[in-house]
């Protein structure tokens, strides 16, 4: 059989595999790609919440990434929850001994995940401005929600002219495209996603479902663009093709446990196509 592309996820470990790297391995192995992980924490997490987590040594995330880099090969990598601002450190350290990121050869996907959707903090106040400078100046992508942006720019986004000054004022931080996410946009019927290039602004609509059901959403829609760039695929068609994805997942969310629900890649397991 044909290697299949290559992807890492440096990110948290969810114990109720809806989000963080079951997410991204479920997703990943939806796309046909070989999921690699670099852990950063172990949540203590159901569908109700978090109620605790513990952190990895910096230096074993770093030891994580770099032990899959010299024997497999990345062809991509993702974040999700970074937890602090030394793991983000040595995170950034870690991607430029093995050229992953905008300045190398390795696409980087670098998803801010500041909270849980139900408002557990996972990500150290003072832990901001590491992401800002250490890792949206490394990415190729950045895909912050509508309460990531407002942490991280202080814009409230209200509507599709206050998205797009939001990714304008994101790709100051160095990024080389940004995906302002529109899944959290107050009182509209869509759920439209914004990509920016620094020139150019890609909208990307679609359906909004109503369901609470959408734990792992950005995970998901992360871990399917980061497969497609893995594969070469230029951005506009990656996020395009995640878009498509995360869709057809939130359409098929299932309901689990007493609170939130994850989206589903199961769909991908048919014979269906996107
Ligand atoms: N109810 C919904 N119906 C359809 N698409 C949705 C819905 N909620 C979110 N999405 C889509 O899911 C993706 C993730 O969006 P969102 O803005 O919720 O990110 P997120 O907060 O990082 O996700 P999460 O925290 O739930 O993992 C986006 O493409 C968004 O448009
Ligand atoms: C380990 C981990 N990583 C990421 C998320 C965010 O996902 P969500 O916003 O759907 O709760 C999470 N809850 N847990």
């Amino acid at each position: 059989m044909t290697t299949p592309p290559t992807v890492l996820t440096i990110a948290g470990s969810d114990s109720g595999g809806g989000a963080g790297l079951q997410a991204d391995l479920r997703t990943f192995f939806a796309c046909g790609a070989h999921g690699m992980v670099a852990v950063t924490a172990v949540t203590v997490q159901n569908t109700i919440g978090v109620s605790g987590f513990v952190e990895i040594p910096p230096d074993v995330v770093a030891d994580q990434i770099e032990a899959v880099a010299v024997d497999i090969g990345i062809q991509a990598a993702k974040t999700g929850m970074l937890a602090s601002a030394d793991i983000i450190l040595a995170v950034a350290s870690a991607c430029d001994r093995v050229g992953i990121g905008k300045d190398g050869a390795i696409p980087f996907v670098v998803d801010p995940v500041a909270a849980s959707m139900g408002g557990d903090q996972l990500l150290a106040d003072n832990a901001l401005d590491a992401l800002r400078t250490e890792l949206f100046a490394r990415a190729t992508l950045v895909t912050p929600n509508l309460d990531e942006v407002r942490l991280l720019t202080g814009i409230d986004v209200t509507d599709v002219p206050t998205q797009k000054r939001a990714a304008e004022a994101l790709y100051a931080y160095g990024p080389q495209w940004v995906l302002v996410k529109g899944g959290h946009m107050k009182n509209v019927d869509d759920c439209m996603d914004l990509l920016y290039d620094g020139d150019q602004f890609y909208e990307l609509p679609g359906p909004r479902f109503d369901t609470g059901d959408t734990h792992g959403s950005g995970d998901t829609l992360a871990s399917a663009i980061t497969s497609q760039l893995a594969r070469g695929v230029p951005m506009p068609e990656a996020v395009a093709f995640g878009k498509r994805f995360i869709v057809r997942s939130v359409r098929d969310s299932y309901s689990l446990g007493k609170g939130h629900g994850p989206v589903s890649p199961f769909w991908r397991l048919s014979t269906d196509e996107v």
